[in-house]
């Protein structure tokens, strides 16, 4: 069983708070779309997926116990609470595009006389609550075609090392993962030797979410601290490095956690095989390039303390991106739940 970032039932949500890990293991509970905001502004859940589902879910816990006069009301109440949650955090598309869904078929549940103002409350309810479902399944599609791709590029039939940034697991989506999830599935298919992960500084997604989610799972892993990868790959076999995404843009340009650039340009110079794992509710087919995609800058104390212990000198000024945009010249391919695609393909998937 892997680890559960979110835990949903019977309109109650709870989920696990992960500025807390690796040390305490603590779920707390979301009663409505002000604690949904507040968790995921504060990251106490993160990861382009979890939010989504987080928001999402945290207004669905909150509609269960409301009534409403007409379905006006309601398509005002979901507009209103959407639009707010996607003012969260910036960067991450899934929570825009879950939006976007949601609120078309608000319009047309409106329209549709035969349509209650019940049942449309409890239809928002259901679609909310498919989020969960949908994106294992995608995470594992993604797992396994991400899997397929990078073995079929290798000549080694035994296992195989890569590298990985960030946490794209159990900890950033409804499970599996993505990124994390072609991991599993290669260390399934016992063709995996190891995985390096990187610390991911200043939240540490690495050394404390992914190493965490990797222990927990007993997959062969090591951590290394984030200037090491030049190192790593000068002195191991990396077979490729496959990183996460919280906004691909239509020409396959890609923002991600902060440091993922500077990796691509790494492998680049190696050789080695770059890959973005990313289900399509991470892909925002409306902005043509990365340049459009507006990059989260997050509190210096993110960077000068480790708790409450303050690691850098008093007085100096910070910059703290939280993401940065790996261009597609960069990217051997987008794995997705529909197959993997170059980044110049991924257009015409929105033409079909
Ligand atoms: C599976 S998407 C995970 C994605 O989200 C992370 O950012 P954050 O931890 O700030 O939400 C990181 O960019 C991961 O690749």
């Amino acid at each position: 069983m892997t680890l559960q970032a979110i835990k949903y039932q019977n309109n109650i949500l709870h989920i696990l708070d992960q500025l807390l890990l690796p040390t305490v293991s603590q779920y707390i509970p979301i009663k409505d779309v002000n604690d949904g905001w507040n968790a995921i502004n504060k990251m106490q859940v993160r990861g382009a997926p979890a939010i989504a589902i987080v928001g999402c879910l945290s207004l669905a816990v909150e509609l269960y116990n409301k009534s409403f006069d007409s379905k006006n009301d309601l398509l005002e109440f979901i507009t209103n609470k959407l639009n707010y949650l996607i003012t969260s955090r910036p960067t991450a598309v899934n929570m825009k595009l879950a939006t976007d869904d949601l609120i078309s078929l608000g319009n047309e549940l409106s329209k549709d006389s035969s349509v209650t103002v019940l049942d449309m409350k409890m239809s928002f309810i259901a679609t909310i609550e498919k989020m969960l479902e949908k994106d294992i399944t995608d995470n594992k599609a993604i797992g396994d075609y991400g899997s397929k791709d990078i073995l079929s590029n290798v000549s080694s039939k035994g296992g195989i090392c890569v590298l990985t940034h960030c946490n794209t697991g159990s900890l950033a989506t409804a499970g599996y993962g993505t990124a994390l999830g072609v991991i599993r599935s290669l260390n399934s298919e016992n063709r995996l030797e190891r995985v390096y992960c990187t610390e991911t500084r200043p939240y540490n997604q690495g050394a404390r979410l992914t190493a965490y989610e990797l222990v927990h799972d007993n997959i062969p892993a090591t951590l290394i601290v984030d200037s090491m990868v030049a190192a790593l790959m000068s002195s191991k076999k990396i077979s490729a490095v496959v990183v996460g995404a919280d906004r691909v843009a239509l020409n396959g340009d890609t923002a991600n956690k902060i440091g993922t650039y500077q990796i691509a340009v790494v492998a680049k110079y190696h050789g080695v095989a770059f890959y973005v794992a990313a289900p399509f509710t991470s892909i925002d087919k409306n902005i043509p390039s990365g340049n459009k995609i507006v990059i989260e800058e997050r509190s210096e104390k993110e960077m000068t303390y480790i708790g409450e212990c303050r690691i850098a000198a008093d007085g100096i000024s910070c910059w703290n991106p939280a993401f940065d945009v790996t261009p597609a010249e960069l990217i051997t391919g987008i794995i997705t739940e529909r197959g993997v695609f170059k980044p110049k393909e991924l257009e015409g998937q929105f033409k079909l």
